[in-house]
């Protein structure tokens, strides 16, 4: 499937979404995440069906819905700004999707009941649904997703873009425990790396109309296919160093990093612009004279609570090193890091190889 918005798309750059294919597993949590204009909102309208690919298919449980509108396709939606009626209570706004669907008085009432209490909404069932808090706001119009049991999946855009800051990771928690309790498909768009390592067992990172890398967050922290992921996920992001790739190894400022052959091999055979990627808190220190170990000149310590976080030079490049609590280093130092092979990626093009 892919998109592009305008009439005769000829080159890449003409699609706000590159070709993909993906599958996304019933009762799954997943988030697409990457910067402004990466496509993530085309996509989520594409599973919706507000809009249409201009190639491609879109199946739900194996049939195609590519040309159904959104109110056939058994989805809900959750907007950045919550629709919500004004003068129904709580309670029939919950219960909408439900009496639109012609379900009975009884099972609407123990619906609304359960999603309520979920929600911690009990208390205000009763109350107008106007001059509500925006995050009261959002938990309905999540409620009125969660109410329908034949919903294939809950489609949320930013939802908590307008919600206050501090109740903002409650409102997280409260639906990573929806979704643990209920195991409602979940597909939720956002920019923030917190929220969407967090809230997802999926994370979908997208980047210029493309899928980067789907995995846990996990996956991507610790084996992130793409340069994009390494520095785009991870607080600091991944340090990622030009190198050059020799018999044995590779090189970085002249100093021998080891490398197992064959990326080595693949890195020679596929050719483009190298880079050595190793997260910041998986460099290690270790003693002046362990093998392969590479110095570098501290230029900075900064301290950040639980750790340390010290940036330092190796010839001309800059690195971000995760120092423990205890760890004496002070800018003006100089130290020998050593980069496990566990830990350490070697990037062809901006892709992994290693
Ligand atoms: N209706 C449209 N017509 C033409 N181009 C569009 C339209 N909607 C989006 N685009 C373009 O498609 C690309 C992807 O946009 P999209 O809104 O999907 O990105 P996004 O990742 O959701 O960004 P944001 O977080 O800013 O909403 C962008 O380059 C955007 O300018």
């Amino acid at each position: 499937m892919a998109h592009a918005y305008g009439p005769a798309p000829t080159s890449d750059k003409d699609y706000a979404l590159r070709p993909l294919d993906l599958v996304w597993e019933d009762g799954g949590a997943y988030a697409l995440l990457g910067p402004s204009g990466c496509g993530k909102t085309t996509l989520l309208n594409i599973i919706s069906g507000l809009l249409r690919p201009s190639r491609g298919q879109v199946l739900i449980n194996g049939v195609d819905v590519t040309a159904e509108p959104p109110q056939e396709r058994n989805i809900a939606q959750v907007f950045q700004f919550p629709v919500i009626y004004d003068t129904m209570t709580v309670a029939e706004n919950l219960a909408f999707p439900l009496r639109n669907r012609g379900l009975g008085k009884a099972e609407t009432h123990a619906r609304v009941e359960e999603v309520a209490g979920l929600l911690e909404l009990t208390p205000d069932l009763k109350r107008r649904a106007s001059g509500l808090s925006a995050d009261m706001r959002q938990r309905i119009s999540l409620g009125r997703g969660l109410v329908r049991k034949d919903v294939a999946a809950i489609l949320l855009d930013e939802p908590l873009t307008v919600i206050d800051p501090h109740v903002k990771w409650l409102l997280r928690r409260k639906l990573k425990q929806v979704h643990e309790s209920l195991r409602v498909t979940l597909v939720y768009v956002t920019h923030d790396q917190v929220e969407a390592l967090t809230l997802a067992d999926q994370v979908v990172v997208m980047n210029g109309g493309r899928v980067v890398q789907m995995g846990t967050p996990q996956e991507l922290f610790e084996r992130p296919a793409d340069t994009f992921v390494g520095y785009f996920i991870g607080s600091p992001g991944m340090n990622l160093l030009p190198c050059t790739v020799e018999e044995g190894g590779v090189v970085v400022e002249g100093q021998r990093v080891p490398m197992a052959p064959e990326a080595c091999a693949k890195a020679r055979a596929e050719g483009g612009e190298l880079r050595l990627g190793i997260r910041p808190e998986f460099l290690r220190r270790v003693p002046e004279g362990t093998p392969f170990a590479v110095r570098v000149e501290v230029t900075q310590v900064e301290d950040l609570g639980r750790h340390r976080l010290a940036t330092a030079r190796l010839g001309t490049q800059v690195l971000k090193v995760r120092l423990a609590e205890e760890e004496r280093l002070a800018a003006g130092e100089s130290c020998w890091l050593e980069f496990p092979g566990q830990w350490t990626t070697l990037y062809v093009g901006g892709r992994a190889v290693s």
